[in-house]
C-alpha cells in the first residue's frame, strides 16, 4: 500500500526575530532589568546571555564591590570595556551592559560599530528604578547607588546616552519582567 508522508507540523514560533539579528544588547539605568529580562529573553530565543558585571566578577575572582573598592571605578570602566569587546564577539547572543556603561566613548562606539546587534534600553523613571534595586532581596551591592542624590544626577546624565545608543527603547514601569521580555520580542520583530 502506498504510504503519504505528512510533513510533522513546525513548532510555533511566537516571536521570530529578522534573520540578520545577532545580539541583543540591553542597556539602561541601575534596576532597569537588565540581568533579569536579560536572562529570560535568551531563554525564550533558545540563545546565550552573557551579563557584563558577572563576566567581571568570575575574570576578577571578586565582586563588582570589591573592584570598585580595590582598583576604582576608573579602572573598573577600563575592565568592563575590556568584557565588552569580548561580548560583542558572540553570536546569537543577549548582552546585559551594566548601568554605566554607556557613558564611556569606548563603549558607545563599540556599540554602534558592531554590526547585526540591537541595542535596546530599558526605560524606567528614577523613583521606580531605586525601589526595585531596594527590593532585590540577593542584589550584588552597586556602588553607585549608595548616595541617592548622586546616582540621581546620574540617572538624569545618563538618560540622553541611553537613548542615543538604542535602536529601541521599552518602557519597563508598570510591567512584569515577563512582560518586558514579550514586548521586546515584539519591538524585535519589527525592526
Ligand atoms: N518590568 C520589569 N522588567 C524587568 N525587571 C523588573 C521589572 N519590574 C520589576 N523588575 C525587577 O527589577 C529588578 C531589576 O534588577 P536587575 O535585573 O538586576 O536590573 P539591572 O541589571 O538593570 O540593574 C529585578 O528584581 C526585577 O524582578
Ligand atoms: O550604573 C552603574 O554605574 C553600575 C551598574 C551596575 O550594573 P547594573 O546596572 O546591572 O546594576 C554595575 O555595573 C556597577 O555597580 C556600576
Ligand atoms: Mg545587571
Amino acid at each position: 500500500m502506498a504510504t503519504t508522508t505528512v510533513p510533522l507540523p513546525l513548532t510555533p514560533v511566537p516571536h521570530s526575530l529578522p534573520s540578520q539579528l545577532k545580539r541583543i544588547v540591553l542597556t539602561g539605568f541601575m534596576g532597569a532589568g537588565k540581568t533579569t529580562a536579560g536572562r529570560r529573553l535568551a531563554a525564550a530565543l533558545h540563545w546565550d546571555f552573557l551579563d557584563i558585571d558577572a563576566l567581571l566578577e568570575e575574570r576578577h575572582g571578586s565582586t563588582i564591590a570589591d573592584i570598585f573598592n580595590t582598583h576604582g571605578e576608573d579602572t573598573f570602566r577600563r575592565f568592563e570595556s575590556h568584557a565588552i569587546a569580548h561580548a560583542l564577539g558572540h553570536r546569537n547572543t543577549v548582552i546585559a551592559l551594566g548601568g554605566g556603561a554607556p557613558e564611556v566613548l569606548t563603549n558607545r562606539l563599540l556599540l554602534e560599530q558592531t554590526p547585526a546587534t540591537a541595542v535596546v534600553f530599558l526605560d524606567a523613571g528614577f523613583p521606580a528604578l531605586f525601589d526595585r534595586c531596594m527590593l532585590q532581596p540577593d542584589a550584588a551591592v552597586r556602588p553607585n547607588l549608595a548616595d541617592p542624590v548622586a546616582a540621581e544626577a546620574r540617572f538624569r546624565a545618563r538618560l540622553p546616552l541611553y537613548r542615543r545608543i538604542a535602536r529601541i527603547t521599552v518602557a519597563t514601569e508598570g510591567k512584569t519582567p515577563d512582560e518586558t521580555v514579550i514586548t521586546i520580542q515584539e519591538r524585535l520583530q519589527n525592526l
